[in-house]
């Protein structure tokens, strides 16, 4: 990258959230442009590259930041894909954006923390978006205020309309849950220890075997607890909520109540359907905020420890829908790079 030149974006992954940064980061956002893309998916690949100038086409992950000009890369493959994509970005040091979840256990997550730690100093920011929804960052400044006082419980809500077919019983929670493990770390600054998780008789609306619904309490270091209703075919809407009780006070988000209508005898909203468009704005200020820093040649957000921890979280998450009980989590030693 030179002077004022945009910073080049090498995109790997162009399926749903991968097509949707490509948009991002060519229409929305200032300051980087879209140099590359990669999919195991030819023609995929192609059709998101058409009509962006200089971006070249790649199968090969690997190949998509080797042209001049790629200054940075977004990780939007699947999740067994990321680790070999992270390695193949620090090979030649460039910043990463790596969508959720860092790696899918908890094993491959420590050798991604590894490896950055032999850089030598952090080059990854994951993907975890709600760190970046304006409504959650209120939240987390209230808490910062003190004048709650301490948090004691953190009830969230996840919903999803239906899940897609290839959803198992335990990506509920790799696939969905992390994302209120993160939030749970970030607005308590506490590490989630245990893990429980209880299984309802499942929705007639679930997939056959699906265990859906699942109801998950973490247990955290600071004495808080936090549960999860997670329900990824609930049918009716998209909806993300978490309710926050504290020594003097609770606060609450994701009400969805922006506009409110009175029409016909009636009044009412609407539902939200997707995280495309519930969390858009928490994605476009994401981006802008990794450009940002990279441009900077700094490194902010949710880091490679943070994406280790959500996935040892969930592991033991997994084992407590598996095995049943209270399953305890068992972290390495916090290396001094994520302070
Ligand atoms: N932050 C958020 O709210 C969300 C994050 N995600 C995450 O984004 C990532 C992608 O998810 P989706 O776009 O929904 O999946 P998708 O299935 O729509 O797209 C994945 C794309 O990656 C390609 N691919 C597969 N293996 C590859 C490899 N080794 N190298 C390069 N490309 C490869 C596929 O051909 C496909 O085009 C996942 O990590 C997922 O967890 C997904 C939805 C929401
Ligand atoms: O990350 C996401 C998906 O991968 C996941 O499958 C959904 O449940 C989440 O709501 C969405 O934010």
């Amino acid at each position: 990258m030179h002077g004022n030149d945009p910073l080049g974006i090498a995109v790997i992954g162009t399926g749903r959230m991968g097509a949707d940064h490509v948009r991002r980061i060519d229409r929305v956002i200032s300051g980087a442009r879209v140099a590359a893309v990669a999919d195991t998916d030819a023609e995929r690949a192609k059709a998101v590259a058409a009509g962006i100038d200089g971006c070249t086409v790649h199968t090969d992950p690997a190949a998509a930041m080797a042209p001049p000009g790629v200054d940075a890369v977004l990780i939007a493959s699947p999740g067994p894909a990321h680790e070999a994509a992270l390695l193949a970005a620090f090979e030649r040091d460039l910043p990463v954006l790596c969508e959720k979840p860092l790696t899918p256990d908890a094993a491959s997550a420590l050798r991604v923390v590894e490896a950055e730690q032999e850089l030598g100093h952090r080059r990854v920011q994951v993907g975890f978006m709600r760190r970046y929804d304006a409504e959650y960052v209120r939240l987390k400044k209230l808490l910062e205020t003190g004048q709650l006082g301490r948090p004691l419980m953190l009830h969230n809500r996840h919903r999803n309309v239906a899940s897609s077919p290839f959803f198992t019983s335990s990506m509920l929670i790799t696939d969905s849950v992390s994302h209120e493990v993160d939030v749970t770390r970030w607005l308590l600054g506490q590490e989630i220890t245990a893990v429980t998780v209880h299984a309802p008789g499942s929705s007639p609306g679930a997939p056959d075997g699906l265990r859906d619904p699942q109801f998950v309490v973490l247990e955290t270091d600071g004495g808080a607890l936090s549960d999860v209703e997670i329900f990824v075919n609930c049918g009716f809407g998209y909806q993300v909520q978490a309710e926050i009780v504290c020594e003097r006070g609770t606060a609450r988000v994701g009400d969805d109540h922006h506009l409110v209508a009175n029409v016909a005898g009636r009044w009412g909203g609407t539902i939200t359907q997707d995280w495309t468009e519930r969390f858009d704005q928490a994605y476009d200020d994401e981006l802008r905020a990794w450009v940002d820093t990279t441009c900077r040649g700094e490194v902010g957000g949710p880091s490679t420890w943070d994406g280790y921890a959500a996935a040892a979280v969930c592991e033991a998450g997994v084992r407590a829908l598996e095995e049943g009980g209270r399953v305890a989590v068992e972290l390495a030693e916090k290396p001094a790079l994520y302070g």
